[in-house]
């Protein structure tokens, strides 16, 4: 049996219910909108769970689930190491979404990170504090942050409403997802000109020990490799 974990709300959920249904394989939900059971037609001893996106890469690297769906994002922050035991099987074209740095738009002479790091320091004599970054990508944010040879800062959690953390004083930057860029726009603050720190889509993970004839089929069948 394969067991494939599928984000069991929003977007993501009904996104990766389509890109399967154009492979053939017909995902659903049991029953109501809070049922978290699913059914699958169209593949032969593959299971359907509904799962928080966030909870996928974990899942996947403990071998309860065999196949799943999530961000990129999501692997890569809450896995260490993530390819000793993950496949990264298909990119599926869809939750583009790019992780980046922001600072108030009023910064006029804040642009890059090279910017930052004199203002952060500025900040710390002034304040006796380092400058603080609100995000949920800890290490993420800490191993691009270290990369560019950034130190004075401090990273405060933030686990929704990211963009709010400014407004609300209890942050100077932001580190967070953003695609459309309107949740910015609407909290005043504006992007670093750098790439982003690492850019996202919904991709189709495999647990490594999971290889075998039996999912060899199921990926033929999708169309995409092992
Ligand atoms: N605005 C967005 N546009 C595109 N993708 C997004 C956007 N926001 C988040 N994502 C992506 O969706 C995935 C799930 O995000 P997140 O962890 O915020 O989910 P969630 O809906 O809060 O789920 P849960 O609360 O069940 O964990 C992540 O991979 C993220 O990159
Ligand atoms: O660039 P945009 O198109 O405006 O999208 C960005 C927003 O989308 C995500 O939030 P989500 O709605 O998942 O809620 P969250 O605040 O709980 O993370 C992300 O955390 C941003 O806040």
């Amino acid at each position: 049996m394969i067991r494939l974990g599928v984000p069991s709300k929003g977007r993501l959920m009904e996104q990766s219910f389509d890109w399967f249904a154009d492979r053939g394989v017909r995902l659903s939900r049991s029953g109501s909108d809070r049922d978290y059971a699913g059914q699958v037609e169209g593949a032969e001893d593959v299971a359907l769970v509904l799962l928080s996106a966030g909870e996928i890469p974990r899942e996947l690297a403990a071998g309860r689930i065999e196949l799943g769906v999530t961000g990129t994002d999501l692997v890569r922050e809450k896995l260490p190491g993530w390819a000793s035991d993950l496949i990264e099987i298909a990119p599926m074209g869809f939750g583009h979404a790019d992780l980046i740095l922001a600072v108030p738009a009023c910064w006029r002479d804040c642009r890059d990170l090279d910017d930052l790091t004199s203002i952060a320091r500025d900040f710390r004599a002034a304040h006796g504090m380092r400058l603080r970054i609100a995000t949920k990508y800890h290490r993420l944010v800490r191993a691009w942050l270290s990369e560019h040879e950034v130190a004075d800062y401090q990273l405060v959690d933030s686990q929704g409403a990211t963009e709010g953390t400014v407004a609300n004083q209890t942050a100077e930057a932001i580190a967070d997802i953003t695609s459309s860029g309107a949740t910015l726009r609407a909290n005043n603050l504006k992007i670093l000109s750098e790439e982003p720190i690492l850019r996202s889509q919904a991709t189709l993970y495999g647990n490594r020990r999971a290889a075998g004839p039996e999912m060899d089929r199921f990926l033929a069948q999708l169309g995409v490799a092992g």
